[in-house]
Parts: structure tokens; C-alpha cells; sequence
């Protein structure tokens, strides 16, 4: 069963009427292009902090039994994607994970609803060049097995780019960074966003932030 919307919110507690986001789960979720890195920044992060990493490709090829290029191959692609919203359905309510997902994942709407609600999302992004000598050099990426695969990078990357935006909490350019870079910027913004996220939830320390009506 799909997490509503309204699973995600609350109303706010000065009577407004107004809606609230609920608190993030513990989590960290990678989204972000083919070859990105989320795979490899999400198995670092995952050893950095001791947090479980759940690759959501490869958990979909362990639960079908064959590779993705299989998968796209004799079910399609949409049967593929609703095994994505099917998987990332079914993290609600864990937490300390660190979730990479597949650079598609941000395709279908009800996914772009699910993937705030799991976590802090980090968004991935390198330049073009990068990802094309990256996708070449193996072939089990199915989109990309095209006649020009740079041409099909960009069709993508043009629809895609405002997705990852609209479900992003942060954007991360990596080509200057190396890995641990990466992975230390991503620890130290997330750390920011939950001590927010709880003082926020907590009104004795918004009153002492500032927040209070009394003064
Ligand atoms: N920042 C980076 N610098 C150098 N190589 C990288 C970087 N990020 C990823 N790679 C390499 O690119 C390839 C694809 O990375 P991967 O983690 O599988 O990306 P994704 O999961 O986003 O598709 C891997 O060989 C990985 O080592
Ligand atoms: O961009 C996409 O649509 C896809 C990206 C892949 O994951 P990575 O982003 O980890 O390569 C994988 O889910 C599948 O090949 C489809
Ligand atoms: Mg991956």
C-alpha cells in the first residue's frame, strides 16, 4: 500500500490549519544520474557511519534473481519500475539506512512523493563527459545501449535534472571531489539537517531559537 501524502505531514501546532512536514527518518538517500557514484559513495557513507546500506538495484536483482540489463530485457521497463516504487515502499519506517537508488527512480511521481519521506536526499551530479566515459566502460546499464549514447545522456539528463532538483535537499557537484571529500560532505550537511530537523520538532527549542511568540 502506497504511503499517502497525508501519512507525510502533520498539522502545525499553533492552530493554523496549516500543514506541517513530518520528521525525517534517520536515512540518507543517494538519487542522481547513471554513474554518479551513489553505488560507491553509498558503500562508503554506509561503512563511515555504521548505517546499513541498501543499493536498490541490486536488492531488485537479488529479489528477481537476475541483473538489470535481464530484467529490462524479459519483463521491460515499466515492470522494473514498479519493482522500484514496490522496494522503496517497503523502507518505510526503517532508519539508519543509506539508500542508493537508480538514476530513474525519479521518473514516476508517486517515487518522487516516497523519497523525502525516507530520508535526507542527496542529490549527485558530475558533467556529462564523466558520465558517458563511465557508462562505457560496462554494459549494464540497458538505457544507455543505444547508437548514441551521448545523445540519449542528454535527452535524459534534460528530463531528469528538474526531478532530482524538485526531490533533492542538496545538491552535489562531484567532479573536483574525490570520494571521502564527497562522503565527509554529505556526513557533515546531513548532521546540519537533523540536529535542525530536531530542534525544529522540538518547541522548547524553537522558543529558544527565536521562534516564540512571548517577546
Ligand atoms: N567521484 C568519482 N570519482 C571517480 N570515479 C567515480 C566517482 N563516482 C563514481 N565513480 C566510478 O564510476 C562508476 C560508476 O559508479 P557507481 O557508484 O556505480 O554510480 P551509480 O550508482 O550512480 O550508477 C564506478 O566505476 C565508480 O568507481
Ligand atoms: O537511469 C536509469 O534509468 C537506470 C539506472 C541504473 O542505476 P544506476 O543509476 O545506479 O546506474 C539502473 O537502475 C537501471 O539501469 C536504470
Ligand atoms: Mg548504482
Amino acid at each position: 500500500m502506497p504511503p499517502s501524502t497525508d501519512d507525510s505531514t502533520a498539522s502545525a501546532p499553533d492552530g493554523s490549519g496549516d500543514t506541517v512536514a513530518s520528521p525525517r527518518p534517520l536515512n540518507i538517500v543517494l538519487v542522481g544520474f547513471m554513474a554518479t557514484g551513489k553505488t560507491t559513495i553509498g558503500r562508503i557513507l554506509s561503512k563511515k557511519l555504521g548505517f546499513q546500506f541498501v543499493d536498490c538495484d541490486h536488492e531488485i536483482e537479488k529479489q528477481q534473481g537476475m541483473k538489470i540489463t535481464e530484467i529490462f530485457k524479459t519483463q521491460g521497463e515499466e515492470a522494473f519500475r514498479q519493482m522500484e516504487t514496490d522496494f522503496l515502499q517497503s523502507l518505510a519506517s526503517q532508519s539508519k539506512l543509506i539508500i542508493s537508488t537508480g538514476g530513474g527512480v525519479v521518473g514516476r511521481q508517486p517515487n518522487r512523493e516516497i523519497l523525502p519521506t525516507l530520508g535526507y536526499v542527496v542529490w549527485l551530479h558530475t558533467k556529462k563527459q564523466v558520465i558517458f566515459d563511465r557508462v562505457m566502460s560496462n554494459s549494464n546499464r540497458p538505457l544507455v545501449q543505444t547508437e548514441d549514447p551521448m545523445g540519449t545522456i542528454k535527452a535524459l539528463l534534460k528530463v531528469r535534472k528538474p526531478l532530482y532538483k524538485e526531490v533533492a535537499d542538496i545538491q552535489i557537484k562531484t567532479h573536483k571531489l574525490t570520494f571521502d571529500e564527497t562522503a565527509e560532505g554529505i556526513i557533515d550537511t546531513a548532521c546540519y539537517f537533523f540536529s535542525k530537523q530536531q530542534a525544529e520538532c522540538n518547541p522548547i527549542c524553537e522558543v529558544s531559537q527565536g521562534g516564540g511568540k512571548g517577546e
